[in-house]
């Protein structure tokens, strides 16, 4: 069996297959850091060698947490590179890419070998361009929801971190912070994707827990499709994606 894990800032995402042709997964989920000791309990639901590759970018402690966890002699963890899988990093720094991203865009390369703008809306928000060849070209790497909106609570005096509602003309605070840092997401992915919309087949693929909130904003052509890292890692294990 082969476990797939996309550490994130907010939570772990993870997927069980049980070899090369397996058509589907075994068995998937996500947890938050406060519960990562249950991964141990996927072990008990599944007895038998385990070959674990993930991607992270929560820092060590949460590495080290996992591995214990799941009570493995070592985790394969990903490390950007300039080349893997048909993509290339045009990174000036390659290994500075975040894990993550560069598994989303391996999944993204397999999944629609076209051009794509790769969005994940997490705890940060990334937008990274990929070519048609397979060439990363660069990304952008905003707050996510969440984050923009509890940066706003916490900098100021009179914003408080409450929910409001997306409206176009928002006339109370809770729905001015929500719409704006809504328009903030969808504003900087459509901008993003105008370096691209004129190429063939181009698509913007959207994943990421935040996703929903607001796939509905962007006016360009869209794929929802969760989980894109796991989907890169996949690949990258030597496995066909169950959803590429
Ligand atoms: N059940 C949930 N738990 C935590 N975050 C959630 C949940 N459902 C949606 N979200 C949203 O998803 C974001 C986290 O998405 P995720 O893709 O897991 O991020 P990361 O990869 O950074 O860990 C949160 O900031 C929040 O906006
Ligand atoms: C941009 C990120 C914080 C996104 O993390 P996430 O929101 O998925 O938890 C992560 O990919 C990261 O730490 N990247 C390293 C820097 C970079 O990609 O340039
Ligand atoms: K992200």
């Amino acid at each position: 069996m082969i476990l797939l894990i996309d550490a994130g800032n907010t939570r772990i995402k993870w997927r069980l297959l049980a070899d090369a042709s397996a058509p589907a997964a075994l068995d998937e989920g996500a947890l938050g850091h406060d519960g990562i000791d249950a991964l141990g309990q996927l072990r008990t639901r599944h007895p038998g060698p385990l070959r674990v590759v993930g991607s992270n970018v929560a820092g060590t402690d949460v590495a080290d947490r996992i591995t214990a966890a799941l009570a493995v002699n070592a985790v394969e963890w990903l490390c950007p590179t300039q080349h893997a899988c048909g993509v290339r990093n045009l990174y000036d720094i390659p290994g500075q890419l975040g894990a993550d991203r560069w598994a989303a865009l391996i999944g993204a390369h397999h999944t629609h070998a076209q051009a794509c703008l790769v969005v994940t809306a997490g705890t940060a928000t990334t937008a990274d361009l990929l070519s048609a060849d397979g060439d990363f070209l660069g990304g952008l790497i905003l707050p996510g929801v969440d984050l923009m909106q509890a940066s706003l609570a916490r900098g100021t005096a009179q914003l408080p971190l409450a929910e409001g509602r997306f409206v176009p003309q928002p006339r109370c605070t809770v729905d001015a912070i929500r719409s704006g840092c809504l328009h903030a997401q969808a504003g900087a992915i459509e901008r993003m994707f105008r370096q691209i919309a004129t190429e063939r087949g181009a698509l913007c693929l959207l994943g990421g827990g935040a996703a929903d909130s607001f796939a509905g904003l962007l006016d360009i052509p869209l794929r929802r499709i969760d989980n894109l890292v796991l989907c890169g890692l996949a690949v990258i294990a030597g496995l066909h994606s169950p959803n590429a």
